[in-house]
């Protein structure tokens, strides 16, 4: 559909020009010479875009940035700056806008902008058609994901969902297994029965078959009374095999008979015991690897693999790393009351590392950056260590350290000190006195920063 235009801007032939050759492009465009001109468009007009001068005759331009951002959430707000006014361009960026050109503008710059906004509010309408879809969005837990591979395994779980199927679930760890296998017991007809996880990894192997199956009253010594395993606790919904790829040879004979008969013995037992479940499993190992090393039963891996899903890693969805880290810091401005933002030079560092632990880790590195960031700008020095090591390394963030080229000398200098502080206390595991040893200040100076650090 064809993207509509606002320009906002005192300067009548500027106006005209844009609107000329944006119209040839294709695109519907309205213009404004004035603050209140723009109002009532606004109103009146299906604007995506809106191109806003911040010197109009009649208003203070980023004042109404700020209005129009409040009022008009699903739009993409451009500023237009004169030379010379960076500063009032960082500004406007902080009040909401997606980016600024600097007048005079070449109109391809202002294109690629145009297109740049476009794809942006395409995937903003993709992921709302997306959430609409899915229609119960308590059924998605909140999972949030915008890349075409989860387009994907939208479709899958919408068509499986409705079937008993059992499901195998791989991917690295941190990129949502968990979430999904929920999210199909809670699309499927057994939402109103149990989803009972289990991490088999978790529990040593002795005594797995005893928390999956349930054991009789002196089964073993300390089996003082009978109890239900997972299995049975399942009964009527979904039993998630979390790290199905660590459980024992021996114990994936009787899982086998489980998956394919849903019926077992509890331990001390010799009566079979007939249950409903549905079972999906998750691995993050190759089972298919493992079933040709002999470490993995091949029965089994078929009975489980009736439908796979594949979890893509995070670093391989950089829409959705910006739409998560979004996400996890409007939960934080929630919480907090405070208006937590990232500048685009450590999101361009965000982008690049590679999040080993997915998603899990990026919401830890968010969390952790709100907790440290001095007042509400989240900088690199906030993120965990292997991130800032990463910049270190990486060209987009321009050298040693990633400066922050809004911020003044003295700000610059306490960011590398508070850096410095973090990383020998990381490296020293939170052990003040030898942290301070290696940084070569005394116990006190060292508390006496922190607390400073604390304070801001
Ligand atoms: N797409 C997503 N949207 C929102 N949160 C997500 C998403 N993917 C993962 N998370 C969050 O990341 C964390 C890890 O997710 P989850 O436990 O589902 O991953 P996993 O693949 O099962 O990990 P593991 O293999 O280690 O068990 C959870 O806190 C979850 O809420």
């Amino acid at each position: 559909m064809e993207k509509s235009i606002l320009f906002v801007d005192d300067e009548i032939r500027l106006l005209r020009s844009l609107s000329l050759s944006f119209r040839k492009k294709g695109y519907h465009v309205t213009l404004a010479a004035n603050g209140q001109e723009a109002r009532r468009k606004m109103l009146e007009n299906e604007v995506d875009l809106v191109f806003l001068d911040l010197n109009l005759p009649d208003a203070n331009g980023l004042e109404l940035l700020q209005e129009f951002s409040s009022l008009y959430h699903q739009k993409v707000f451009i500023i237009m700056t004169a030379y010379g006014e960076v500063e009032s361009a960082v500004s406007a960026m902080k009040a909401g806008a997606f980016d600024y050109v600097v007048k005079p503008a070449k109109l391809d710059e202002i294109e690629l902008i145009i297109n740049r906004a476009c794809t942006w509010l395409g995937m903003k309408q993709e992921n709302l058609h997306l959430k609409e879809r899915l229609k119960h969005m308590e059924s998605t837990n909140g999972f949030i994901s915008i890349s075409p591979e989860m387009k994907h395994i939208y479709e899958l779980i919408e068509r499986v969902s409705s079937t008993d199927a059992t499901v195998l679930l791989h991917g690295e760890s941190g990129t949502g297994k968990s979430m999904i296998a929920r999210m199909i017991h809670n699309l499927s007809g057994r939402n109103s029965g149990p989803f009972i996880a289990v991490n088999c990894a978790a529990i040593p192997e002795q005594l797995l078959e005893s928390e999956l199956f349930g054991y009789e009253k002196g089964a073993f010594t300390g089996a003082t009374a009978s109890r239900a395993g997972k299995f049975e606790a399942a009964h009527g919904g979904t039993i998630f095999l979390d790290e199905i790829g660590e459980v024992s040879i021996s114990l994936q004979a009787k899982l086998l008979q489980a998956v394919q008969e849903k019926s077992f013995m509890r331990l001390g037992s010799n009566q079979l015991k007939q249950v409903d479940v549905r079972i999906i499993s998750a691995t993050n190992r190759n089972l298919k690897q493992m079933v040709q090393d002999g470490s993995f039963r091949e029965d089994l891996y078929y009975r489980l693999n009736i439908v796979d899903m594949h979890m893509p890693p995070l670093r391989n969805r950089t829409d959705d790393l910006q739409l998560l880290i979004e996400e996890f810091l409007e939960k934080h401005r929630k919480k907090m009351k405070k208006n937590y933002r990232l500048s685009s030079q450590v999101m361009n560092i965000l982008k690049s590392y590679e999040w080993p632990g997915n998603v899990r880790e990026l919401q830890n590195a968010v969390e952790r950056a709100v907790v440290l960031c001095k007042d509400e700008d989240l900088s690199i020095q906030d993120f965990p260590h292997e991130i800032q090591g990463f910049s270190q390394t990486n060209p987009v963030s321009g050298g040693l350290f990633a400066f922050d080229k809004t911020k003044t000398l003295p700000e610059q200098l306490e960011d590398i000190e508070r850096q410095f502080i973090l990383t020998a206390i990381e490296e020293h595991h939170g052990q003040i006195a030898s942290a301070a040893r290696e940084l070569g200040v005394s116990r006190q100076r060292l508390f006496y920063k922190l607390n400073k650090f604390l304070e801001h």
